[in-house]
């Protein structure tokens, strides 16, 4: 794990910088905004965009910022992204999490995903308590690789916390600390495995009843034999023999005893390799008052011409 605090000087240009970036307009739309980001990343402090370019370089695993200032009249957590959506709460973090994330990859989105919005927001939803996806709270959100069905997932998912009264942890395991038996090793990195979309993506889903045909059986482990890559997610893959499916159950069980946790306070910012970590959350108890926990989150691809080079046209968005 790579850490920085920022200064308060460097705080004050980073703040200088987020006014300018609102002022120059780009209708705050996101997806225009994320290329506008990329143009006015220069202007960060050159300590902040050494270390992201260093922690880029060397893959660092777990990345963490502290100190990006927040709005001092920051709203109330809303109930749910859709609310967040529609007040556009919390613009000024959604900039400054565009402008770090693009020194460390390319925002991007899913059509079938919070509509498209390429920077989300993660807070509790009533209703959603026990879901399986980022809007729950009661439930234990299970370590993943996130979207781990998809060939152009991100290879970060960047969360900017803006507030986490209770301390709540994101869970992380990282493929380098799990000591896997070598037949384990073995059976993980052959395609003999299926993922599928998780509960936060609408539409049919690849492989299931009325869903269009399914994935093709991928690898668990794959790259360097040595040091490899890994996507995983006990909630959302299958086996596709017996073999496979014991691998899987190995890898959950080591992959939760390895875990570590991340507290996120205000202000952090922690960019997860998504090809090298799993993570996931802690439960915990909703306020629903309006100082509830609230992240702010953006998926970054390293080059985000593998996205474009997948689809017919060239967007940010991966089509549903
Ligand atoms: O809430 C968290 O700490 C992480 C949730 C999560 O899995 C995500 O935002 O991708
Ligand atoms: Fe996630």
């Amino acid at each position: 794990m790579r850490r920085l605090q920022l200064t308060e000087a460097e705080q004050g240009e980073m703040d200088t910088l987020v006014g300018r970036f609102l002022d120059a307009g780009h209708d705050w739309d996101p997806l225009v905004a994320a290329e506008a980001a990329t143009a006015a990343a220069p202007g960060l402090p050159l300590r902040l965009r050494e270390f992201l370019a260093g922690a880029r370089t060397a893959e660092s695993d777990i990345t963490v910022v502290s100190g990006i200032p927040l709005d001092p009249a920051l709203v109330p957590t809303p109930t749910g992204w859709e609310a967040a959506a529609k007040s556009a709460a919390g613009r000024r973090e959604e900039a400054a999490l565009l402008l770090c994330g693009s020194v460390m990859g390319d925002a991007f989105g899913w059509e079938s995903q919070q509509e498209g919005r390429i920077v989300h927001d993660i807070c509790p939803a009533p209703g959603m308590e026990s879901s399986l996806t980022s809007a729950s709270s009661e439930k234990t959100l299970s370590l993943h690789t996130e979207d781990v069905f998809h060939p152009c997932r991100a290879d970060y998912v960047a969360l900017l916390c803006l507030r986490n009264p209770d301390g709540v942890g994101t869970t992380v395991a990282s493929v380098e600390d799990v000591d896997l038996p070598a037949e384990v090793r073995g059976t993980l990195a052959e395609p003999r495995f299926r993922f599928f979309p998780d509960d936060s993506h609408s539409g049919p889903v690849p492989g299931r009843e009325g869903g269009p045909a399914a994935y093709p059986e991928e690898r668990v482990l794959f790259g360097p034999e040595h040091a490899p890559y890994l996507r995983f997610d006990v909630d959302f893959m299958a086996g596709a023999d017996v073999a496979a499916a014991e691998a899987v159950r190995v890898t959950d069980a080591l992959l939760r005893s390895s875990a570590g946790r991340v507290v996120l306070h205000p202000g952090d910012l922690v960019f997860i390799d998504n090809y090298k970590v799993v993570h996931g959350r802690d439960p915990f108890t909703p306020r629903y008052d309006g100082e509830d926990r609230w992240l702010k989150r953006v998926n970054l691809l390293r080059d985000v011409r593998r996205l474009y080079a997948q689809g017919r046209v060239r967007s940010r968005l991966v089509p549903a």
